[in-house]
């Protein structure tokens, strides 16, 4: 099919033409020394909304829409093509917090695109969509690692005649992850389907086809939705700390610098810079900060894993112990060598202890398995600088409002206390204004020495 790519302006559509409106692509997680090779799109045609009208390109009714934009973009770029959608067209939404962007969505668009108000207490429909000509919503999980770059100035492939012009397009596939898409979840309290219907099953299966390099997993909205809590559940723990401390995702989950240190500490401790008369207190009392002394666990409450296991429990707390995508009891107890426990979900006997302590055991388990499987999200991904990271270095808007802010949210609807988060939030937050503030002023500087007027050096 023909493919427009809608950019935010008239000026960033001429950069794209000059820059020979094609996309390239480096597959580096298939050959993981640079060498890889850059492969070239065909010439993709680009516009702008707001200026369409005025363009020579005729925006045809959109079919299918991929919205790739940031999540704090997301709701006022889809607004600006609704007058472009085909009756049915279907709209495939990949950014980060894709639950709280569905939230935003419902609040903002709900009406033109028929989408099923959080408030509604009819619960007839499955799938939050009417039937009809509404758009139909497609949200995702993306685990694929990806960044910007830019091909060298040579020809890419024997295929290739002419050298592309400098400032060419380029996007870098460094890890293969997957693309866990399905159809809009419906808002709580009403029940996602766990299967997938006819329409949607045959359209997501065509596109996987169509797109093997994205390992692309059509997936029911209920499974969606606890794939979407779990992806939020990496999201809240591991971007807010890379961004507030500078460091790489893997940093947070190394011994001796995100992990606590083992206890005792090895000898020949750091002494020269502690006063001799503190020692014995400062060892005993500091050593185990972060509650790691009270679990009897070593530590393992302490540091930024610490941090990252607080993340988790509040998310559970928030959101049910269930509403992730988590592995079976089974699995999770056979990689922590402990023997399963009879069901915490009620029903089995031996009830002793009550309801209350079923869902307590509950609880824990969920907290440590999604714990664990965000700890393994930073392990993977341990060279990755988070999106938060490069958006705070950038100076840009974050998309905690999407992430932690979320969560707070939730948390005050729903009367659960979530300190971890909330301290996060306010200092991603007062981050982002300190990088503000910082980009006005330098900019303001460079205007005042007329530096950022200076005519752009050579082609
Ligand atoms: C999983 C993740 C945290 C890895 O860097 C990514 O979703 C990100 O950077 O936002």
């Amino acid at each position: 099919g023909h493919v427009t790519l809608l950019l935010r302006n008239q000026a960033a559509v001429d950069a794209f033409i000059a820059s020979g409106s094609r996309v390239y692509l480096q597959e580096l997680w298939r050959d993981p020394n640079a060498s890889a090779k850059w492969t070239q799109s065909l010439t993709i045609s680009a516009a702008c909304v707001p200026c369409a009208s005025t363009q020579s390109i005729p925006l045809e009714p959109i079919q299918r829409l991929v919205l790739a934009t940031k999540a704090p973009a997301a709701t006022a770029a889809l607004r600006s093509v609704l007058p472009f959608l085909a009756p049915g067209a279907r709209l495939l939404l990949l950014q980060n917090g894709g639950l709280a962007v569905a939230d935003e969505l419902r609040r903002q668009l709900g009406p033109q695109l028929e989408l099923q108000p959080a408030s509604s207490s009819n619960p007839t429909s499955t799938t939050q969509q009417a039937a009809g000509p509404a758009a139909r919503i497609y949200l995702a999980s993306v685990t694929h690692g990806c960044f910007r770059g830019e091909p060298p100035l040579d020809p890419p492939g024997p295929s290739d005649s002419a050298p592309h012009p400098s400032g060419a397009r380029g996007v870098v596939h460094a890890g293969l992850g997957e693309v866990i898409l399905g159809p809009l979840p419906p808002p709580p309290p009403h029940p996602a389907a766990a299967t997938l219907d006819p329409d949607d099953s045959a359209f997501l299966s065509e596109l996987a086809a169509a797109l093997p390099g994205l390992a692309l997993r059509p997936t029911p909205p209920l499974q969606l939705a606890a794939a979407l809590a779990s992806k939020l559940a990496a999201n809240a723990a591991i971007n807010p700390l890379t961004a507030l401390l500078g460091c790489r995702n893997g940093a947070l989950v190394e011994p001796g610098l995100g992990a606590p240190l083992p206890l005792p500490l090895p000898l020949p401790l750091p002494l020269p810079l502690l006063p001799v008369t503190g020692l014995d207190g400062a060892q005993g009392a500091g050593g185990g900060a972060g509650g790691g002394g009270g679990s009897g666990g070593g530590g393992r409450d302490g540091g930024l894993p610490g941090v990252m296991r607080a993340v988790c429990r509040e998310l559970v707390a928030v959101l049910g112990p269930r509403a992730f995508a988590l592995p079976p009891r089974a699995l999770q107890a056979a990689v922590r060598g402990a023997p399963v426990q009879g069901s915490a979900t009620g029903g089995g006997d031996g009830d002793r202890g009550g309801q209350g302590e079923a869902a307590a055991a509950e609880a824990r388990e969920a907290e440590e398995a999604l714990y664990e499987w965000v700890a393994g999200v930073a392990r993977a991904t341990s060279r990755n600088r988070s999106s938060m990271l490069q958006d705070v270095a950038a100076g840009r808007r974050t998309e905690v409002d999407y992430l932690t802010g979320w969560v707070v949210s939730q948390a005050a609807a729903r009367g659960v206390d979530v300190p971890t988060n909330a301290a996060l939030y306010a200092l991603v937050k007062a981050k982002e204004r300190l990088a503000e503030a910082e980009a006005e002023a330098e900019a303001e500087a460079k205007a005042g020495t007329g530096e950022g007027l200076a005519e752009p050096r050579g082609r």
